[in-house]
């Protein structure tokens, strides 16, 4: 057993350990005030810099990484199942349970993983993140419309919420960046964990599953809690203000967590559970760098500075559609992004969005691809995501510099008790 093993109880792997920031299972779902990111930290708001470093709860109602407050960094992969065999992959499920519970104490992903077993065995963990900290690594897991197919007898669970999403107008979708039959979102404030994390649990996949997609995203567009700051994304924008938080939990109930009576049949198995979009939205950054002042500030309809609603001062300011200017026109126009994704516009409708920022090399013809990895959770796609994309692809002014080019939607079953599996309710 190395130093850094004896220094993980078993109890702390179960349950998670003093060190774990906030409650480790229970009411309040796993949601541990903590690690939000280092660039809250450098501003002087939000956590001290060991609180980055500390764990996450794992176990808890719902999964870590929803409502935890979003960190830093992601690697998010969607993999394919390539073994037909339910058993392989139900029992692929629990050594990814095993090892997700001591990664995110900061442990090696089996123990004595690094060189305990010996100079001829081959090593149970990659090492890239060993000595380092928990890093406030969270993962999440979800399963594809694919996964309910003939292959592994799961087409009776199937929830009736889980539909592969529509195409949408102006959608350049590729198809090897969207779909999947599982995910993974492993989100950390330190890159080098996160990575880690996917790697040993793809790792320990072989020969089960084999990597979709893979996304890199730095820079979270969102914040999941009002303890955090605001960040910006690409276009240099306050990004999160009006998300739902996890300070709110009649907002989580109605709009974020699936309900006992959403799925009385087959989907049963997600109550608490909640469904995952995924859309890697490329930016053109090159053509909003030659754009002016005030038709950014009208594309979003909120100030670039204070992000505040274009009309009032403040970022917190209440959202005044009905507000018009000297000239009888809508201060915040009827083109305006957070016009149309507004619940007032869309029945009372609202998602937790939880995306990254990411640059991807070139585009081969002179430009950044660079973007937002848009992820969003909700209680039902059908009723949340589609109707609100259907009306920002129909009307955003924001579609003039925006191309969609990836897709994806997961079931991630609720949060995990200590001993017990992902999925076992699932796999049944
Ligand atoms: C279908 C849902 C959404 C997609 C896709 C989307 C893409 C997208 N958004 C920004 C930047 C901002 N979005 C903002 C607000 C906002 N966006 C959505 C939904 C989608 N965005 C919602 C529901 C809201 C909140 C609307 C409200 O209630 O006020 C904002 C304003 C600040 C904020 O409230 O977060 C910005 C900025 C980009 C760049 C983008 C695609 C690349
Ligand atoms: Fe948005």
């Amino acid at each position: 057993m190395s130093s850094r093993e004896e220094g993980v109880s078993r109890r702390q792997l179960l349950v998670g350990s003093a060190g774990v920031l906030g409650v480790a299972a229970g009411a309040a779902g796993g949601y541990a005030a903590g690690p939000a990111s280092r660039r809250d930290a450098g501003a002087g708001v939000g956590p001290a810099p060991a609180a980055l470093d500390a764990p996450v709860a794992f176990h808890g109602e719902h999964q870590a990484g929803i409502v935890t407050p979003a960190q830093d960094r992601l690697h998010f992969v969607a993999l394919d199942v390539i073994s037909k065999d339910r058993a392989e992959l139900a029992r692929m499920l629990e050594r990814w349970t095993n090892a997700a519970e001591r990664m995110i104490l900061g442990a090696e992903a089996a123990p004595g993983g690094l060189v305990g077993g010996g100079p001829h065995k081959v090593p149970q963990d990659t090492g890239e993140a060993y000595g380092l900290p928990a890093s406030g690594l969270t993962i999440t897991i979800g399963f594809g419309p694919s996964l309910f197919d003939d292959r592994f007898g799961l087409a009776n669970r199937k929830p009736v919420a889980l539909q592969k999403l529509p195409a949408f107008r102006g959608d350049r979708l590729e198809a090897h960046r969207s779909g999947g039959d599982l995910c993974i979102q492993a989100c950390a404030n330190d890159p080098q964990v996160a990575v880690h994390a996917v790697r040993n649990l793809v790792r320990l996949g072989f020969g089960v599953v084999s990597v979709r997609w893979s996304q890199l995203g730095f820079g979270r567009t969102s914040s999941t809690s009002t303890s955090q700051t605001t960040p910006r994304n690409l276009f240099g924008f306050k990004d999160g203000t009006s998300n739902v938080k996890a300070e709110e939990p009649d907002a989580l109930a109605e709009h974020v967590w699936v309900q006992p009576q959403d799925e009385a049949g087959a989907g049963a198995w997600m109550t608490g559970g909640s469904y995952l979009v995924a859309r890697r939205i490329r930016m053109q950054i090159e053509v909003w760098d030659r754009t002016n002042l005030l038709e950014q500030e009208q594309v979003f309809g909120r100030g670039k500075q204070e992000g505040e609603p274009l009309g009032e001062t403040k970022e917190f300011d209440r959202l005044d559609l009905d507000r018009t200017g000297p000239d009888g026109k809508p201060l915040i126009p009827t083109t305006a992004h957070v016009r149309l994704a507004h619940e007032s516009q869309l029945g009372g409708i609202r998602i937790l969005r939880r995306g990254y920022n990411f640059t991807d090399g070139t585009d081969g013809v002179g430009h950044l691809d660079a973007g937002l990895f848009f992820i969003a959770f909700m209680r039902d796609p059908r009723r949340q995501f589609v109707p609100m994309q259907r009306a920002l692809a129909a009307k955003d002014a924001l579609n003039e510099y925006i191309v969609h080019t990836g897709s994806a939607l997961f079931a991630c079953p609720p949060g995990t008790e200590p001993g017990q599996p992902w999925g076992r309710a699932l796999f049944a």
